[in-house]
């Protein structure tokens, strides 16, 4: 069993640009402790007010996991922690010859002698002490041997290694914490960073060398490169070393998107495990493979990490992919409507379309020859803007379906004309139809104040998203229209 110390909320939050209020680092501590992390790190507490305000509300609820907080070897930080009724400190002393010459300008007796001492006192005050050497894949081994075992003897309760500036290989990485956890008398964590794209495996050959705990973040978030992605580490040790740590693995695309949403930090596509793409399709071989068993190109199932698989249509599908695609949408088609939709499929995906199951339906209604109708209809905009007043939009919407018809009237306020009247069309469709406003941008074709403008609205309902372009010399009708096609073509 390796325990999981997870530094989304320390390390994580060190991404340049990024900064939480308390209560969004309580959310993500909330759901870092549903996930089943062993330690959470919620931050330096001699940062800022703000700060400690977070790490308080942390600690007050009771949390499964350890609440830990960075800290300088300096009795300031650890009385910081202290006021903020912590149960550890991650003690982090610089042991490289660069950082202690350059940076604390301290001989290697007076680091060891000030990392002692306030080992020392934090023990003194009861807490937990993760006795870490900063930059120790650039120093010395047996100063970080002396280091960790006086350490210890002074009541340091864990070792940990960093690879701050990330150096190691996997290989030096095995051998480095095989010699460590034969020579120093507590358990050793490894704290891996991402500079050469190499966290993940070097977290993994310190766990095979003898680490215990390993140092994670969500999402790979942290000081330039980043960290070890916990997603990727815990699901490398259960898959593929059979490697057992505390995490409900089926929890973690839930806690990436958390993670992600409040940090502001968008997950790639193409990221392992919780990426958008870690278990989507779309080359016809590989999908006729998955329809006969999805063991032929998932290495694991999409749902052990609360991931989805998505079966993509494009210029790469092959006729399975789109058979497996109606089946699982309800829709028969003749053998000569299939082929007219498979070749526009074909034909889309030339012009580099991606096809989304909207876009199917349109396709498979166009073959058909069926019209759908709009079920809703923009009846009358009003937009109000200028020096002296908030921008102010009312919208008068037709809205009908099989059991419903009505009039949908809303006003609403936005930072200018175009948000204003894209609130009130949120405003007068809530309870009708839950849509969010992905992505919104918008580009003058042509020069003058009379040119086209062009807007494109990204938008989703649960799993499904359109894109939806609308061009005119009016920029608040060409927004409020290519929304107004975007939700048509979404409920
Ligand atoms: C690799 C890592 O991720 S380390 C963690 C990084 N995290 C942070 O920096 C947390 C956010 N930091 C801060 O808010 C501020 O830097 C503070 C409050 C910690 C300190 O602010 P200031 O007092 O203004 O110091 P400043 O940031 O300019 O410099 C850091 C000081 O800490 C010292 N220092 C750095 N690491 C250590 C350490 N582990 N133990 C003791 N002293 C240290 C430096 O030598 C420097 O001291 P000096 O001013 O005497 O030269
Ligand atoms: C302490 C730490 O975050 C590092 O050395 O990378």
């Amino acid at each position: 069993m390796v325990r999981i110390f997870d530094t989304t909320l320390r390390d994580g939050e060190q991404t340049p640009g990024v900064s939480l209020t308390p209560n969004e680092k309580l959310e993500i501590a909330l759901k870092l402790d549903e996930l089943g992390v062993d330690i959470i790190e919620a931050g330096s507490a001699i940062t800022s007010k703000g700060e400690r305000e977070a790490i308080k509300l942390i600690t007050s609820q009771n949390l499964n996991a350890e609440i830990c907080s960075f800290v300088r070897a300096l009795p300031v930080d650890i009385d910081y922690a202290l006021e903020c009724n912590v149960d550890s400190v991650h003690l982090v002393v610089p042991t490289s010859e660069i950082h202690m010459k350059y940076k604390l300008r301290k001989t290697k007796e007076e680091t060891l002698e000030s990392a002692l001492k306030a080992t020392e006192y934090a023990k003194e005050h009861g807490l937990i002490v993760e006795l870490s050497a900063e930059d120790a894949t650039r120093s010395d081994v047996s100063f970080l041997i002396e280091l960790f075992n006086k350490g210890a003897e002074l009541g340091a309760d864990r070792a940990c290694v960093c690879d701050t500036v990330g150096v190691l290989t996997p290989e030096r990485s095995f051998e480095l914490f095989k010699t460590l956890s034969e020579n120093v008398s507590i358990p050793i964590s490894a704290h891996c960073h991402n500079d050469f794209g190499m966290a993940t495996a070097n977290t993994i050959s310190a766990i095979r060398g003898g680490a215990q705990e390993c140092h994670l973040t969500v999402n790979g978030i942290g000081e330039r490169a980043g960290n070890s992605s916990l997603e990727e580490v815990v699901m490398a040790l259960h898959t593929l070393y059979n490697i057992k740590t505390n995490i409900k693995t089926e929890k973690l695309y839930e806690t990436s998107r958390v993670v992600s949403r409040l940090m502001k930090l968008p997950v790639p596509p193409n990221k392992a495990i919780v990426g958008d793409n870690a278990f989507a399709h779309e080359a016809g071989i590989h999908v006729d493979g998955l329809v006969k068993n999805t063991q032929t190109y998932e290495p694991i199932s999409p749902e052990a990490v609360g991931n989805r698989r998505r079966i993509i249509l494009g210029k790469h599908s092959g006729k399975a992919a789109l058979k497996y695609k109606l089946k699982l949408m309800g829709i028969s088609l003749t053998n000569e409507e299939f082929e007219k939709v498979y070749d526009k499929i074909k034909n889309l995906g030339d012009l580099g379309k991606y096809i989304s199951d909207i876009d199917l339906k349109t396709i498979i209604n166009e073959v058909k020859g069926e019209i759908i109708k709009k079920k809703i209809l923009l009846d009358e905009l009003t937009v109000v803007s200028g020096n002296k007043i908030t921008p102010v939009a009312s919208i008068r919407l037709d809205f009908a379906d099989e059991c419903r018809k009505e009039q949908l009237i809303e006003t609403a306020f936005g930072v200018g004309p175009v948000d204003a009247a894209i609130n009130a069309i949120r405003k007068a469709l809530s309870g009708v139809a839950d849509i969010t406003l992905e992505d919104y941008r918008v580009k003058s074709i042509g020069g003058g104040t009379d040119a086209l403008v062009e807007v494109v609205v990204k938008l989703r309902r649960g799993h499904e998203v359109v894109e939806v372009k609308n061009s005119q010399g009016d920029i608040i009708r060409a927004s409020v229209e290519a929304v107004m096609e975007g939700i048509n073509l979404l409920i």
